[in-house]
């Protein structure tokens, strides 16, 4: 990133993807009228800066911060609620780039208050989003010595593409310096293409509820809806949503056709390839694969879905409840200690297929959860390893001969992947790795591309980064 080009004006935030109106429902005038007025620069600025102080400043998780402002701003506009978001992602996407543009472009940069330098971090972030310096200066409330900081950028920019590669990669990219050495590793000279898709915004993803229709037929219901939708180019039961609306408030969803999933999470559902017998999800959380393997099932056979996070598995009995899944036993089970291996002691050796989901860094995720990646630390992605390896033996127990092991993470970093799967099986010599293409069938293995795992991420596949691996336990 940071070419001068970026200071190019291209399309604005709410200008380029904001739904056609028309398109989604009928408008009153008075909506009509809301939607065509200018944003109330004041009060997205406010919003903005509330929501990323409680990020940047407190800590908070973004999209609770969001959540958080945009309920006490109950008078804005929906177009400004849109504004404030997409500003406030973006430059949490941006963050490191902006912060050493502006300590170039500004002089006093690194002295000013908090809330002025918040104030300046959001204009330079939305100039390089394209929007023009004339409007971002008109609109940004900026003291005069901050607005001609503004006009410094672009040289500011040529400043870190002069950098070495390695000071320049991870400030261009916005990632933390340990993060951006393993993202060059992996992807070598595909690094920036890599880091630039993980800094761009993800599509809204459904998941047909295949146990009440197939693509096809949700996409015409959602057409009714004046939803405009696309199916997926991998998965087969997934459609993009053309427009950016709440998904919650469709009649589809409440009547649980509809499921938000993103394609990536859907392609690591697949490899469960779940047989209506007896089946394991073991780190379940709120449900996201299990309501796709209720439905590989067919709503039979016996779905185990387990969590230490009790809310979760609220959250998934609901979302059961919605989809019209009857096969699932949610089991609230502990995290360490003997009452684990009590809590499975009946499960052992009896699955056909345990998936194990695991947590992990998301590395893979970065697009949606933009703050992630500042948050991470190597000795957090080394407790996340320990945890994979432990949470992969302490489930293996429960698949029976002949059965099969899925192991997935939407983490891109080879340590919490290959390296996690080397190392249960240098100790289960009982187990073979099954290559994903004799899952996935011949078409969709060959845009999913080579090798015996799933390993997919933005910047190849369009999908968040996820990894799967499926192995076969000896009859
Ligand atoms: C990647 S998330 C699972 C996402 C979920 N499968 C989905 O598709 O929506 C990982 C989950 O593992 C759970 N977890 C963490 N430690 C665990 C443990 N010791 N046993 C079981 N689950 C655990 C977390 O609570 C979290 O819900």
């Amino acid at each position: 990133m940071a070419q001068k080009s970026r200071f190019r004006p291209t399309a604005r935030h709410s200008a380029k993807k904001s739904p056609a109106p028309s398109k989604r429902k009928k408008l009153t005038a008075a909506e009509k009228e809301r939607s065509t007025r200018p944003l109330r620069e004041d009060l997205v600025l406010q919003a903005c800066l509330e929501a990323y102080a409680l990020v940047r400043h407190e800590g908070r998780l973004s999209d609770r911060a969001l959540d958080f402002t945009l309920r006490r701003k109950a008078n804005l506009y929906s177009s400004e609620r849109r504004a404030v978001a997409e500003r406030v992602y973006a430059l949490l996407r941006r963050q490191r780039t902006v912060d050493f543009l502006l300590s170039r472009a500004h002089p006093r940069f690194e002295t000013l208050d908090a809330s002025r330098q918040d104030v300046l971090r959001l204009a330079a972030s939305r100039m390089l989003h394209g929007e023009l310096l004339g409007d971002v200066v008109r609109t940004s409330s900026l003291a005069s010595s901050d607005a001609s900081a503004l006009s410094a950028l672009p040289q500011a920019a040529a400043a870190l593409e002069a950098l070495p590669e390695k000071k320049r990669f991870p400030i261009a990219a916005s990632l933390p310096d340990f993060l951006a050495e393993k993202f060059l590793a992996l992807y070598g000279k595909d690094a920036a293409r890599a880091a630039e898709a993980m800094n761009e915004r993800a599509p809204l993803t459904i998941r047909a509820n295949l146990l009440k229709e197939d693509r096809d037929a949700l996409a015409k219901r959602l057409g009714a809806e004046q939803v405009e939708v696309k199916p997926t180019p991998l998965s087969p039961m997934g459609l993009h949503l053309e427009t950016r609306l709440n998904v919650f408030s469709l009649t589809s969803f409440r009547e649980g056709f509809v499921e938000i999933q993103d394609e990536g999470s859907q392609l690591l559902g697949m490899l469960v390839d779940a047989p209506p017998t007896r089946v394991v999800d073991a780190c379940a959380g709120a449900g996201g694969k299990t309501l796709q393997l209720a439905a590989q099932m067919k709503n039979r056979g016996d779905l185990h879905a387990m969590d230490i996070d009790e809310r979760r598995l609220d959250d998934l009995k609901k979302r059961a409840r919605r989809a019209g899944v009857h096969n699932v036993r949610a089991q609230h089970i502990p995290a360490e200690g003997a009452e684990v291996d009590a809590a499975l002691e009946p499960l052992v050796g009896k699955a056909d297929r345990v998936l194990v989901d695991a947590p992990c860094s998301g590395t893979g995720t970065f697009r949606r959860k933009p703050d992630a990646r500042y948050r991470l630390t190597p000795e957090e992605l080394e407790h996340h390893v320990a945890r994979q390896k432990l949470l992969l033996e302490r489930f293996s127990r429960m698949v029976k001969p002949g059965g099969r092991l899925i192991y997935g993470t939407c983490s891109v970093l080879r340590e919490e992947n290959e390296a996690v799967i080397e190392d249960f099986l240098s100790r289960h010599p009982e187990y073979t790795v099954r290559p994903v293409a004799e899952l996935l069938g011949a078409e969709l293995a060959a845009k999913v591309g080579p090798g015996p795992f799933l390993r997919i991420a933005p910047h190849t596949h369009g999908t968040d980064g996820f990894f799967g691996a499926v192995l076969v336990r000896a009859k």
